[in-house]
């Protein structure tokens, strides 16, 4: 991961300049006391009433060359910062992206949504206004200590001893804040988890009627993020005075001991009325450092969280020279292939040999494993044991792009994204998929009349800012997209359940034009399966029937039962046919 000192030294000439502008202005601020001096000593006690003009000009110029420089300095942080927190987002969310399943499988939505903002943006606040400040500080007290010094030694000694007390009291409080901020930034993340997973079940929500479960849930955890932010404003809130006291007891300290050295002629009274100015000076930096240090507390502790993240690595690891395959066949082979997730075996021992352009079919019951087998392929995990072979090359071998763009999958949970259904067919694909191929495979996923009984047809939004579709129109809106992507190998998991049988008949005869297509189709309906040159039937994750639809028929076994199960009606009717 790229740490955050490395994104600051990219911009270091940016920070130099702003630097610069910063120390120019502080040191512009430095002169004020020294012309309030030359006011008391040489005007007003010394009568020079002829150096007056020259020192308010003096003063007209700080103040107008104090203000270009702070802005120039503030506009400098800003942009840069927001600059770095956008590259790191973007890192962020990239490096997200590239992890594999199993990384999600971990972490919920609302946790990761938490880190990529807010995050990200209390990074934001310590790169820009924070650490601005913080330099200014460390600049501004240096150069007012040695001002103070060149006045008088004896005097600097009360701003020296106040400062280091303020500095540790800073660090006790950082310390003390560090936690809570952890913690805050833990129920953040669960808080947002609760919202989106409950806005995004609303409907499940409605109708098992668990609002008020729901809202429970969601205040017992505001309940959590209110009282850590409350413990957070305490801590601040008490250790804060204590820092003022000081800071308040410095300027009268100096008036105190300053007077008492103008009175033994150590001293003139305008060294002390510069010296007095000096201290109000420093008094702001270390009021500051209690806030600042709050703030910095807080990007620590987003930055230990975005480590974390930083720290995961994709398990699914892409060979360096990995084969790219410029046409495929579509032959897979399953050899000896078990999965486990944990210490649970989900698959054992799986074989099958598919033959390009060839159809398997995998029935089972639910949690059997059917799904699992095609993550495998997809390489959404890698097997415990065993190899998958595309095309003679094990897919361990093979450019993860080229293996999975090389396949069609409609998923059982289909996610539509909010956009037009014309840029949701042509996903992944955009560039190469023309809007006939988009028309054709809309016809051939049985799509094409309801999209075309709409206002603006293929233009229509959809998703969740758009028009609410049907569970069966938003399956094949699906379906219509892998066929659109025109792959040599197409994966309909369990992808039809949603529609009507004359629906689901029609899209298989379109599936069956597809002769050159190796195409993977996992379903609970025979009809779907029937056709298939080899039919698979999984039982707690192994093969324990293979065969044709006609062969497992006469097996009298699990497909059997099924189909027994699935037809009985029609057999009562004495319609069967096998
Ligand atoms: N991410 C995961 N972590 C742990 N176990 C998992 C995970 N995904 C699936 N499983 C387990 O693996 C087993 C097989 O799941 P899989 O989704 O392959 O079944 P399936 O046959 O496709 O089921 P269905 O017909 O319901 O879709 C199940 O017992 C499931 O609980």
């Amino acid at each position: 991961m790229k740490k955050i000192t490395s994104y600051i030294l990219r911009y270091w000439y940016a920070y130099l300049f702003a630097i610069l502008c910063m120390v120019i202005s502080i040191s512009l601020d430095m002169l004020s006391p020294q012309i309030t001096r030359r006011i008391i000593d040489d005007v007003i006690i010394g009568g020079n009433n002829s150096l007056l003009t020259k020192l308010l000009i003096g003063i007209l110029f700080v103040g107008v060359g104090r203000c270009i420089f702070q802005y120039l300095k503030e506009y400098t942080f800003d942009i840069v910062s927001t600059k770095i927190t956008c590259e790191m987002r973007k890192n962020l969310f990239n490096h997200i992206q590239s992890l594999s399943i199993r990384f999600f499988d971990k972490n919920n939505t609302g946790e990761l949504m938490a880190r990529v903002k807010d995050d990200i943006d209390n990074i934001w606040r310590s790169l820009g206004f924070i650490g601005m400040l913080m330099i200014e500080v460390t600049i501004h007290t240096t150069i007012v200590i040695y001002c103070m010094y060149r006045i008088s030694p004896k005097l600097s000694l009360i701003p020296l001893i106040a400062m280091p007390l303020v500095a540790i009291m800073a660090i006790f409080m950082e310390r003390k804040l560090g936690k809570v901020y952890e913690e805050i930034s833990e129920e953040n993340a669960l808080l947002n988890t609760v919202a989106e997973e409950n806005l995004a079940g609303v409907r499940t929500v409605k109708a098992f009627a668990r609002e008020k479960f729901e809202i429970k849930k969601f205040l017992s955890h505001n309940k959590k993020y209110y009282d850590l932010n409350m413990q957070q404003a305490k801590i601040l809130t008490k250790n804060q005075p204590n820092i003022q006291f000081i800071t308040k007891l410095l300027p009268i300290s100096i008036i105190i001991f300053g007077g008492y050295l103008v009175m033994k002629e150590e001293i003139t009274l305008g060294s002390l009325g510069a010296f007095v100015e000096y201290s109000m000076n420093i008094v702001w930096p270390m009021e500051m450092l209690g806030w600042l240090t709050n703030d910095f507390s807080s990007a620590v502790a987003s930055s230990k969280k975005l480590h974390k993240i930083y720290n995961e690595s994709s398990e699914i690891i892409e060979k360096e020279n990995a084969i790219s395959l410029s046409e495929v066949q579509g032959e897979i082979i399953f050899d000896h292939v078990t999965f486990k997730h944990g210490d649970n075996e989900i698959l054992s021992d799986i074989n099958f040999h598919l033959n390009a352009g060839k159809t398997l079919g995998i029935m089972g019951a639910t949690g059997s494993g059917k799904t699992s087998i095609i993550s495998l392929l997809q390489r959404f995990y890698d097997a415990d044991d065993g190899n998958i072979i595309l095309d003679g090359n094990n897919i361990k071998e093979i450019n993860l792009k080229d293996l999975r763009s090389n396949i069609s999958l409609v998923m059982q949970d289909n996610f539509l994204f909010s956009d037009t259904i014309i840029e949701n067919i042509k996903l992944g694909k955009k560039e190469y998929v023309d809007h006939d191929t988009v028309i054709s495979a809309a016809g051939n996923a049985m799509a094409r009349d309801f999209i075309e009984r709409m206002e603006k047809q293929y233009d229509t939004i959809i998703g969740e800012r758009g028009v609410g579709l049907s569970g069966g129109q938003k399956q094949r809106i699906s379906i219509a997209r892998a066929l659109a992507k025109k792959t040599p190998i197409l994966i309909m998991d369990d992808s039809t359940s949603a529609l009507d049988t004359e629906t689901e008949h029609m899209i298989q005869k379109s599936l069956e034009d597809l002769s050159g297509t190796t195409k993977i189709i996992i379903a609970h309906r025979i009809s779907a399966v029937k056709q298939a040159d080899e039919i698979i039937v999984l039982d707690e994750g192994k093969i324990a029937e293979r065969g044709t639809h006609e062969s497992l028929l006469s097996k009298k076994g699990l497909y059997y039962k099924t189909y027994i199960a699935q037809y009985k009606e029609f057999m009562k009717e004495g319609s069967l046919c096998l």
